[in-house]
């Protein structure tokens, strides 16, 4: 028997070398802020500080971005999002801890120094776009360039270059008051993304937009950062946002890093009752992916195996289906046995089995929403399939209901699809 090993949708950061680094960072507001920290580290809570006239707005935060990741920060008004965000920049020294970027401690560098690893390595992309209203859209996209010391012709090319990846091709004469809002954005995108920075730091970047462009951004930004392979740290309220973004989220509250995950993580997995209460209404069919649902398969049977080694395999384990894959694990067949095994499939030869359903494949970063209907027409088990036509697992769709959080009893039992027998059988309900 193969056994079709398990594909990790969210494989690990790919270099040692953290692009951010925050090791217990604080932000205290207020007279003698350093005497709060101790006080934290003592058991005084927030709001004893509060009373002593201290704001404590970022408490303890550790975490590290690896380069080319989407990194979101997520919480509600006042948890501190903006104000970590200002210290991963520089532009607020830490009361506390330390800020690594590249390597280079932001607390312990000179002014010029800071100045420089601002310019060289970070952008920034805020809320309310921060363009210069008599500037053209084109020297607005430039702006950062000169600061920079480029000169005008190669600065024109940049920002011409950074206008059609934000999509805005043949904008850079007009001025900004005569675009929409989302182009409005896109401009301060180009703007970031001409200055040629590896870091991209978004706050609310999105936030002030319709949903449906705010959407398109969104998936506008993904692309983006797949094409460029920026590190982007993204600060948001939103939690769909963070969940379609995030490659993981931080998720604050008062001031502390409450947990950080994939979204599947967050959602399979919360680490306190508010994260819990929070992610109650997300909508789980949007978030999750088929890659990440999908079990390995139940019963696996080699392309090159006989008729012999199936009906092992179904005596044995009393499978109600196997799947049949090549060499390279990609799917070669999916066969069907209700009750005794007569036959299988393999390679070129098909050989009768009492019932034979056709495989359906999907891609495993289909979303689960769009599997429903799938797996509703073909009445089996969805096979998922990596970039390479590899098998990653299977979904049954007793799985599928569940992870939509559907999967009440009543519905199984009503579901005429999933009362068949063999089905529930076959993933071992
Ligand atoms: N300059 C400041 N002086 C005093 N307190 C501040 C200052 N900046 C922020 N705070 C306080 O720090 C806490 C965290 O604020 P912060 O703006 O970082 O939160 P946030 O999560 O970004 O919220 P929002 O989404 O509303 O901006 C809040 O209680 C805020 O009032």
């Amino acid at each position: 028997m193969i056994s079709a090993g398990h594909v990790n949708p969210f494989p690990a950061p790919r270099s040692d070398v953290s692009a951010i680094q925050a090791s217990h960072v604080y932000k205290i507001f207020g007279r003698r802020p350093e005497s709060g920290v101790t006080r934290l580290n003592e058991g005084a809570t927030r709001d004893d500080l509060r009373k002593q006239g201290l704001t404590a707005a970022v408490i303890d935060a550790s975490f590290e971005v690896e380069p080319g990741e989407i990194f979101v920060v997520m919480g509600l008004s006042g948890s501190g999002k903006s104000t970590l965000i200002r210290m991963v920049n520089g532009l607020l020294p830490m009361t506390a801890g330390e800020m690594i970027i590249h390597g280079n401690d932001l607390g312990k560098l000179s002014k010029p120094a800071l100045r420089k690893v601002r310019r060289e390595n970070i952008s920034m992309v805020f809320q309310h776009f921060a363009l210069l209203p008599h500037r053209t859209v084109g020297e607005n996209v430039a702006y950062g360039l000169k600061i920079q010391g480029l000169n005008r012709i190669d600065r024109e090319a940049k920002a011409d270059e950074a206008l059609k990846m934000a999509d805005l091709d043949g904008w850079g004469g007009y001025k900004p008051g005569e675009l929409s809002g989302g182009m409005q954005q896109r401009v301060g995108l180009a703007r970031a993304l001409a200055s040629e920075t590896d870091i991209l730091l978004m706050d609310e970047a999105f936030s002030a937009l319709d949903p449906l462009i705010r959407r398109g951004m969104q998936d506008q930004l993904i692309e983006l950062q797949r094409k460029l392979d920026k590190t982007i740290l993204f600060i948001t309220h939103d939690l769909n946002e963070a969940m379609r973004l995030g490659d993981r989220i931080a998720m604050m509250r008062d001031g502390r890093i409450e947990q950080i995950g994939t979204a599947e993580d967050i959602l399979n997995d919360p680490a306190s009752n508010y994260v819990a209460r929070f992610v109650a209404d997300v909508d789980r069919t949007r978030v999750l992916t088929a890659g990440s649902i999908a079990e390995p398969p139940y019963a696996v049977l080699g392309s090159d195996q006989g008729p012999q080694a199936a009906h092992k395999l179904l005596r044995e384990h009393q499978p109600s289906w196997l799947l049949v894959v090549g060499r390279d694990r990609t799917p070669k067949g999916f066969v069907w046995e209700e009750d005794v095994a007569r036959a299988v499939r393999t390679g070129q030869r098909e050989l009768p089995f009492s019932d034979v359903h056709e495989m359906h494949t999907v891609q495993e970063d289909t979303a689960i929403n769009e599997l429903f209907e799938l797996s509703a027409q073909h009445r089996a088990p969805l096979v998922v399939l990596d970039g390479h036509e590899r098998v990653v697992g299977v979904i049954p769709r007793v799985t599928l209901l569940a992870a939509a959080g559907q999967a009440a009893t009543s519905d199984v039992e009503d579901d005429p699809v999933l009362n068949d027998q063999a089905d529930l059988e076959g993933i071992g309900a």
